[in-house]
This record gives C-alpha cells, sequence and structure tokens, in this order.
C-alpha cells in the first residue's frame, strides 16, 4: 500500500523511513492560518489545540487527495499538524529569535505539551475519499540549567525558529529536554502508533506500507 505524505516536514519523512515506509511526498498547499481563522469564526470560540492539529492535517490531507487524479495517487494520503502548548496558550513556530528566546524564556525548567494531530485519506478505489482522524498529546518537560547566553547559542544556530514549541527532542534541542511523557514520535511531528491505528481503522496491515530499502534496517 503506498503512502502520500501531504507534508513538507523532513522530520515527517524521517520518521516514516526510520519505520520502513518510503512515502511519495507532496506539498499541501493549504494556508493555515486562514483556515483556522474560517473555523474560529464559523464556531463563534477560540479552538482547543486537539481542534486546531486535527482540522489543519485534514485540511492538508484533503487538499493533496483533491488532486489526486493529477498526482496519480492510489493509496492512503497523510496530513498533519502540531502545536505547542504551555499555560493554555497555542505556539507554532517562532519564525524569528526575539520570539523563540521569549518562549525559551518562558518555558525553560517547565512543562508543556505538544498535540500532534493526523488525517489519513483512503484514495484507492476501494473506499475513495474515505478519512479518520486523531490526536496525540506529548508532555514534554524542559531542563532548568540553561543559561541565557547558552539559549541564545541554540537559537542563533536557527533550529527553534522553524519547529512548533521552537526546540526538537531529536536534534540540537535533545539535550535540554529532561523529560517526555507520551511516545516520543508524536513530539518530534507524527505519532507513528497514532497512525497505525489509522490504518488499521481502515482496513489495511501496517506491514502493507513497508516499502523499505535498506535505509529502514538497523546496520
Ligand atoms: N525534528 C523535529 N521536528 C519537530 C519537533 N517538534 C516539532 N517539529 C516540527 O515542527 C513542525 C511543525 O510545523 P507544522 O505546521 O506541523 O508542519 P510543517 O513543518 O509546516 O510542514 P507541513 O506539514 O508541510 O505543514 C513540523 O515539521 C514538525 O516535524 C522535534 O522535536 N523534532
Amino acid at each position: 500500500m503506498r503512502l502520500y505524505l501531504a507534508s513538507t516536514s523532513p522530520a515527517r519523512l524521517s520518521l516514516l523511513r526510520a519505520a520502513g515506509i518510503e512515502p511519495v511526498t507532496i506539498s499541501p498547499d493549504v494556508d493555515e492560518d486562514a483556515v483556522a481563522a474560517a473555523e474560529a469564526a464559523r464556531t463563534g470560540a477560540a479552538l482547543t489545540p486537539h481542534h486546531v492539529v486535527e482540522l489543519l492535517a485534514r485540511a492538508k490531507a484533503e487538499a493533496v487527495a483533491a488532486d489526486g487524479a493529477a498526482h496519480g495517487i492510489d493509496g492512503l494520503v497523510l496530513g498533519g499538524d502540531s502545536v505547542f502548548v504551555l499555560d493554555g496558550v497555542i505556539y507554532g513556530k517562532p519564525h524569528t529569535v526575539d520570539r523563540a528566546r521569549e518562549r525559551w524564556h518562558r518555558q525553560r525548567g517547565r512543562t508543556g505539551q505538544l498535540y500532534s494531530g493526523h488525517w489519513l485519506i483512503d484514495h484507492t478505489a476501494e473506499q475513495p475519499g474515505r478519512g479518520v482522524g486523531a490526536v496525540a498529546v506529548a508532555d514534554v518537560t524542559f531542563a532548568d540549567d540553561i543559561p541565557d547566553a547558552e539559549l541564545d547559542a541554540y537559537i542563533q544556530t536557527g533550529e527553534p525558529l522553524f519547529v512548533a514549541g521552537a526546540f526538537t527532542i531529536d536534534s540540537l534541542g535533545a539535550p535540554y529536554i529532561s523529560r517526555i511523557e507520551g511516545d516520543p514520535s508524536t513530539v518530534v511531528g507524527l505519532s507513528l502508533p497514532t497512525l497505525r491505528r489509522l490504518v488499521l481503522q481502515l482496513g489495511y496491515d501496517w506491514p502493507t506500507l513497508w516499502n523499505m530499502g535498506t535505509s529502514a534496517l538497523p546496520n
């Protein structure tokens, strides 16, 4: 079974490859801010983190599936979205050094939640368009002994600017994460246990997605 990843996230691609799946990646053409704003206007209330990540994961998967014929899609289309929540406030990517510094000064020594949304669409002749979704959440606790100067050095690498919550657990940010509760792949941006359950929900066996080269096999 072919998996189509409706995401530009290198981290999501790496997670799938390490799990034995070489997806076809297709960039979703979605204005995330506009989609979230339209939903907030429709509901008349601020969106919960759970709602935001499932809404955007679905929008990305549906945007790619809508062009299914153009892409020659015959398989499962996966969209994802992640946000970080601290004290009830939803944070995406900081994008700027000042915002990343402000976030870290707030989250240092604290615990927040990383929410990842998943939407999987069956784009095969058998069940064209059937979609299922789920959200996974993991608690992330940050080290409390990071001096300002070291935080600035980390921020200057640029890594924190383009990831939800301004941190990674699998790259330069790893030394600053003291505890995770939940499956680590949720924090990276794609919960593999959650994806497996969605595949089963659509009636497929997980191993049918394996199309590993040697890249996924431990050497
Ligand atoms: N490597 C890594 N990436 C992380 C981590 N936490 C969050 N991210 C990334 O932060 C990004 C969150 O932004 P999203 O809007 O969900 O996704 P995106 O990167 O914009 O890509 P699209 O799916 O194309 O929207 C994702 O690429 C996540 O993989 C982490 O701990 N490690």
